[in-house]
Formats: structure tokens, sequence, C-alpha cells
């Protein structure tokens, strides 16, 4: 028998467009029956409404399928390392924050010293408890380098994808080694491929339990007539890259937009150091976590696929910060008290200066809000609202939609003028042709 190399498919474009229920499921185990996503005439699939909007509703609010905080971000902000939700207190997020930009900085060492303090909250802050925050829950790893705001957030990030790219003893990788190697290149490049690596670790995990569920099953009747083909485990492998499966996307190396600095000139020779970039840590990420039943996960078209949906998706994950709620509080106590508070807060807050209210910032994709097309006047925006504190992105209506309207949202700024517009857009790799564009250049 001929034995051929299997490949998964990497676009779900054919299937969305022949009706594909992945989306149906979706909507309703969101419970956002006002939308519906279908085939649009030009180009790809398209979120629709399915009733009425009023100006302020909200439209969507939709989980991420794989996300994570900014490696730069994360000295400013300690975050659930699964929801996103601030986590530890007041005064955790404010002397860690403080500490750790001290540290290796010739700075005021008593004040470095209060900042020690206040992370390990050996100094409480007035009106702090006015913003209580969930405890710190350690890694189940044991990687002291991701932290949760409960236990059940850390046995769902553990079981989803962190067992795989944990460095701590409990790693279930292949080498911690290995794996720190995979870090340290990501974080010394581009971070992108750490979000990457959690897409292929879930999809790995997932395609483990399934394949434990059908084993279980596979006892009960006896039936192995489908593994000695080996269809059954590549089905499984498919039925579990589906959600990514059904994500917009292009090779990195081919639709990343050509930096400034880049001569025109030079544009195969700068395509060409990204493939090798991405060749590099694929390799790293192999020698951490291969699984030779999930080989074709592990292929340099399916890493390049997968870093370029995140690049075509512009799905940035926010999440206010609750250090810039508490100075507002102090801010507006009536003036006798807040010069008395001012005392023991203002040195904080100078010494974070503008920072103090730099939100969790990251990336992530969700799957409903990345079949939204885009729109320089757009009929609803990304917009988070006082409640919406997690890691969720959540969608209002800014105008009136009518039912079996194109949902839009905007990519860019849209105050811009058409030419920067356009500049800003080419990095999604269209034109835009919305009716305000066209009116522009006319
Ligand atoms: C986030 S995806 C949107 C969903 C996508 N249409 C699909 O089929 O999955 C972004 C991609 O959709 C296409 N797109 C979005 N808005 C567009 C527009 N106004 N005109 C042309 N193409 C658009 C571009 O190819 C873009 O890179």
């Amino acid at each position: 028998m001929v034995k051929t190399r299997r490949r998964l498919m990497i676009d779900g474009e054919d299937e969305a467009a022949t009706g594909d229920e992945y989306f149906d499921e979706l909507i309703a185990s969101k419970q956002s029956d006002g939308i519906q996503v279908k085939p649009t005439n030009d180009y790809g699939k398209g979120v629709y409404a399915d009733m009425d909007f009023k100006e302020g509703d909200l439209v969507l609010k939709d989980q991420m399928l794989v996300g994570m905080q900014h490696s730069s971000n994360k000295i400013d902000c300690l975050v659930c390392g699964c929801c996103f939700s601030f986590i530890g207190s007041i005064e955790i997020q404010i002397g860690r924050k403080l500490y750790l930009q001290g540290l290796g900085s010739p700075k005021d060492v008593c004040f470095n010293e209060k900042s020690e303090l206040l992370m390990h909250e050996k100094l409480e802050l007035p009106y702090s408890k006015k913003f209580p925050l969930p405890g710190v829950i350690n890694c189940p790893g044991g990687c002291k380098e991701v932290y949760y705001c409960s236990k059940s957030c850390a046995q769902a990030d553990w079981e989803f994808s962190h067992s795989l790219l944990c460095t701590g003893e409990g790693s279930k990788s292949l080498s911690q080694k290995a794996l720190s190697k995979f870090i340290q290149h990501a974080n010394e490049t581009n971070d992108i491929f750490l979000l990457a690596a959690k897409a292929i670790s879930c999809t790995i995990l997932k395609y483990r339990k399934l394949k434990t569920t059908c084993d279980k099953e596979k006892d009960k009747k006896k039936n192995h007539i489908s593994d000695v083909l080996g269809n059954r485990n590549f089905s499984l492998l498919l039925k579990s890259w589906k959600p990514l499966l059904m994500g917009y996307k292009r090779r990195w190396w081919d639709c990343i937009a050509l930096p400034d600095d880049v001569d025109v000139s030079d544009e195969d020779s700068f395509r060409m150091q990204i493939k090798q970039l991405a060749f590099e840590s694929l390799e790293l990420l192999k020698a951490a976590i291969l699984d030779e039943e999930c080989l074709p996960l592990f292929s340099l078209e399916i890493y390049g696929h997968i870093i370029g949906m995140f690049e075509l998706n512009n799905l940035d994950l926010v999440v206010a910060t609750p250090v810039e709620d508490y100075f507002l509080y102090i801010d507006d106590l009536p003036e006798a008290e807040k010069k008395e508070i001012n005392e023991i807060t203002q040195p904080f807050l100078d010494a974070l200066g503008e920072d103090y209210s730099v939100c969790c910032q990251g990336t992530a994709f969700f799957p409903l809000q990345s079949c939204m097309n885009h729109s320089c006047c757009p009929n609803a925006k990304a917009f988070k609202r006082d409640e919406d504190r997690d890691g969720q992105a959540t969608i209002l209506a800014c105008k009136p939609i009518k039912r079996g309207e194109e949902i839009t949202i905007s990519y860019i700024d849209e105050e811009l003028e058409l030419e920067e517009r356009r500049a800003l857009l080419a990095d999604y790799g269209f034109i835009c042709k919305c009716p305000r564009c066209v009116e522009e250049e006319a």
C-alpha cells in the first residue's frame, strides 16, 4: 500500500461557504443569537445581523480561543494567565511594577524598598480595599511565570495548553530546557511565536483528550477497523484543528507588510528572512513539544499560516487596569482628605508617571470577531464598558443596524485621512471600497 503524507487543511472558507455548522453552534453556545456568519459577495465570510440593533446595543461578547499577554506588558500588569483579569491587590499591582522597573536602575534605594513592601502587601494604601482583586494562584506545574485568579482558571489553562508549555517541574513537555530556549528565542525576536505555540499545544491536548474518549468507546465496541487504516486518529486531529481551521489566514512571510525601512527592491530577501525566522522558531518548538501523532501540525506551512492568521485578524487583547480607577478615586476625594491621602499615594503616582493607567495588552484570536469585515464607516465597534473587565471581546452597535445588514468594525483609526487609512489597511492586504472610501476617492 502506498502511504501518502497527510496534510491538514489550512483554510475553512469552503466549508463556511457551504453552510458549515461550526459557527451556528458557536453562536448558539455564546447565546449571541442576534448574529449570523455567512459568505459575503466579495471577500470571504462576514457577520450579519439576525435582528435589529439600536445604537449602543451589545452585539456580541466573544470568548477568545487563544490569547496571550505581550511579554513586554508583563511588568506593567499582573493578570490571570487564563481569563486575563487583574489579580492580587492594588498594592501588588503598583509595588510589583515599581519594584521590577527599579531593578538594575540606581534609583532611590528607600523608594525601591517601599515598592518591595507594597509588592509583598506589607504596606497598605488608603482605600485600596474598595478595589478588591482575586488572590494570586500559582501555576500547578510550578513555573512561576504564569499566575491565575482561581484554581479553576489554573486547571482550565493547564488542560487547555499550559501543561505542554510550562517550564516548571510538572511540565508535560519533552524537555523544559528546549522549551526555555524556544521561549527565549520568541522573547528576543517576536512574541507572536508564543501564541502560535499555544495554538498548537491546545490542538494537541484536545486531540489527546478526544483520543482517550474514543479509546474508551472502542473498548466498549471492540471495533478496530478504522484504527488499522489510521483514519480515526487523523480525523480526531482534524476535529481538534477545526476552530483554528475556520480562521482567515495566509502565510506570515507572504502577508506581513513591508516595514518602512525596507526598500521595495529588498522585499524578496526580507520575506525570506521572515520565513527563516519562523523555521528557527518551529525547530525549537519541535524539540520541546513534538508529538508524532500530531506531526502535520508541525509543518512550516501550518506554522506560517497560524502566525499569519494572528497578523491578519486585528485582534488586540485589552483589559483596563484597576490602578487607574484607584488613583481616579483618590483624586475625587474631598479636598481636605485628598491632601492628607496624597501624602501617601502621590509618590507612587509620580513614580509610575503616565504609565499608571497602562492596561493589560496582548493578542488573541476571537473566533466570531475575527469574521467581522472592515469598513471605514462601521456600524459596530470593539468597546469595553465598565463591567467588561476580562479578556472577552465586546462589540457594540455604534449606529442602528437592521436585520440582514452586514456588521462591520474598523480595523484602524477611522478618523484618519483616506491615504493614511489605505496605508494602514495595506497590512491586512486589501483596498477598502466602503461607501466612504468610494466617496472620498471620487
Ligand atoms: C478578520 S478577517 C475578516 C473575515 C474574512 N472575510 C473571512 O473570510 O474570514 C480579515 C480579512 O478579511 C478581508 N476583508 C475584511 N474587510 C474587507 C474589506 N472591507 N474589503 C476587502 N476585504 C476585506 C481581508 O482579506 C482581511 O485580511
